[in-house]
């Protein structure tokens, strides 16, 4: 290994260090970054293959790490960088997955088109109470029956971006959108078993690996779906589209086509700028849809155990908004039990357990070690969010740690980063804390949850989630819907 590389298992030429993970890594009953945690610290690394991979467990460094340029790359993914129309060197484009320019161009004009559209601002409001009240509509079919929400709320968060994108709206029982919406579960649900030989295929010989990585042809299928909706809104949108008054994100990406038809560099030029966005689209798409609707599933599974929990925050919604009346962004700060319920529900879901691989795109010193260029960095949030040492009982549920009960007020805690930290973080977190936020106030005005008597309610904890590929997803329950007013 070269010199004052972070402490772990040993390194054979060609395959790594992957014969040196213990039985339980390697059937997938422990995770590799605890396992990295527990026996190397908080900082370790290992070789898949002929590609160095470093684990950060411990919030300063993560800290540290990502305010650094040079530790915001994404690593280079063949194959399946064919995705998103990436280059023959395995990078990719649009917003989640491209490195340097590229990222930089699309994350810059991202954020301030959708800040420009009323992202992170009150006037997404309106729009996203409409999805609570037609989603409200679609569960009072269901009141007093044994239901799944998993579905179901998926399919109004998906409606929610989607008009903020293209301006239009599905109707929630529509096929097409209800397919897309199975096609992103049962992607996101998919148990992709990586096994050493898939991953070291990968790095030796992408273009055969396509056969022999679990998961690539779905993912595929998954992928030419969203890009043909994408691409069917994209060709209504040229036919009507005033660069002068732009209705929604599509149009503010082709006009921002048409500014760059002189700079042949751009990722906005041509044909090639045409790609973006359809990158760029689905990027949000994957990034912002199962995230949200997942950490809601995981927040009812919480207060089905914790009924007295849920009852204080139908209280409080009660007291502060009124029966009846409408939640708005601006009674947030006036929730802090409410408030410190959501954090609580969010460490403990940490829906992104490793955040999203980032890569070195040059050597790093980071406390004496040295990370090497092309390694990919792991931010072990899970640990960051379950170490002992900062939270008490880290298996319990308990929303007291961001509430104080003397003085009544919401307690922030630094060290609760699900949306990662640094120059990557996520780019959706505000309009992810506003749509987390109405919903969730929403529905606890409307209905209570309650554990169906048939199905026994899964266990919560660091080793309940159902970890597939980036995601930590609730593990499936059932529960019973009752109308409060
Ligand atoms: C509760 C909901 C969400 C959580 C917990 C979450 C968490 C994360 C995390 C951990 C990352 C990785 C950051 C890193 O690489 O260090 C990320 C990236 C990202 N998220 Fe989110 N996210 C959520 C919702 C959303 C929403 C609603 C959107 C947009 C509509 C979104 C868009 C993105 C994008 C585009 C990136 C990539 C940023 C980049 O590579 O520069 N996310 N998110």
């Amino acid at each position: 290994k070269p010199d004052k590389f972070p402490p772990g298992p040993p390194r054979l030429p060609l395959i790594g260090s992957l014969p040196f993970f213990p039985a339980q890594v390697k059937n997938g009953k422990q995770k590799m970054s605890t396992w990295m945690q527990e026996t190397f610290g908080p900082i370790s690394g290992l070789y898949l293959g002929k590609r160095p991979m470093v684990i950060l467990s411990d919030f300063d460094l993560i800290k540290d790490l990502y305010k650094k340029h040079e530790a915001s790359g994404r690593p280079k993914n063949k194959p399946f960088h064919e995705n998103r129309f990436g280059s023959p060197d395995g990078s990719q484009r649009g917003l989640l997955q491209s490195s340097g320019q590229e990222w930089q161009e699309q994350r810059r004009f991202t954020m301030k088109q959708l800040k420009d559209l009323g992202f992170g601002k009150s006037s997404m409001e309106d729009m996203i109470n409409e999805e609570v009240a037609k989603l409200a509509q679609l569960l009072e079919k269901d009141v007093g029956k044994e239901m799944s929400m998993n579905l179901k709320l998926n399919l109004s968060i998906v409606n929610a971006l989607w008009y903020l994108l293209t301006g239009e709206h599905f109707a929630l029982e529509d096929p097409e959108l209800q397919a897309i919406v199975a096609k992103f579960d049962s992607l996101l649900r998919l148990e992709i078993k990586n096994t050493p030989f898939s991953i070291l295929m990968e790095g030796w010989m992408p273009k055969l690996a396509k056969f022999t990585s679990p998961g690539f042809k779905h993912m595929k299928d998954l992928f030419t779906d969203i890009k043909d909706l994408v691409g069917k809104a994209l060709v209504d949108h040229k036919k009507t589209y005033d660069p002068d008054h732009p209705r929604d994100f599509m149009d503010m990406y082709l006009a921002e086509i048409d500014k760059s038809s002189n700079a042949p560099d751009s990722s906005f030029h041509g044909t090639r700028g045409e790609e973006s966005l359809v990158s760029t689209m689905l990027d949000l798409f994957l990034a912002g849809t199962e995230t949200t609707s997942s950490s809601l599933l995981w927040s009812i599974l919480f207060l089905l155990h914790h009924p007295e929990v849920q009852a204080r925050v139908q209280r409080e919604i009660d007291e502060v908004v009124g029966v009846g009346n409408q939640v708005s962004l601006e009674d947030r700060a006036l929730l802090p039990y409410t408030n410190a319920v959501l954090m609580e529900s969010m460490r403990m879901a940490t829906i992104v357990p490793s955040a999203l691989p980032h890569a070195a795109t040059e050597d790093i010193q980071l406390n004496g070690y040295v990370i090497p260029k092309d390694s990919v960095i792991l931010a072990n949030l899970l640990h960051v969010h379950y170490d002992p040492t900062y939270w008490p009982n880290p298996d319990e549920f308990n929303p007291n740690r961001f509430y104080d009960e003397a003085t009544r007020t919401f307690k922030q805690n630094e060290r609760l980063i699900p949306f990662s930290i640094g120059k990557r973080y996520c780019l959706g977190q505000s309009l992810a804390e506003k749509e987390y936020f109405l919903f969730f106030t929403g529905l606890l005005q409307r209905f209570t949850f309650e554990p169906a008597p048939g199905s026994p309610l899964p266990k919560i904890g660091r080793d309940s989630g159902v970890v597939v590929g980036i995601l930590r997803n609730a593990p499936l329950y059932k529960t019973i819907l009752k109308v409060r007013q």
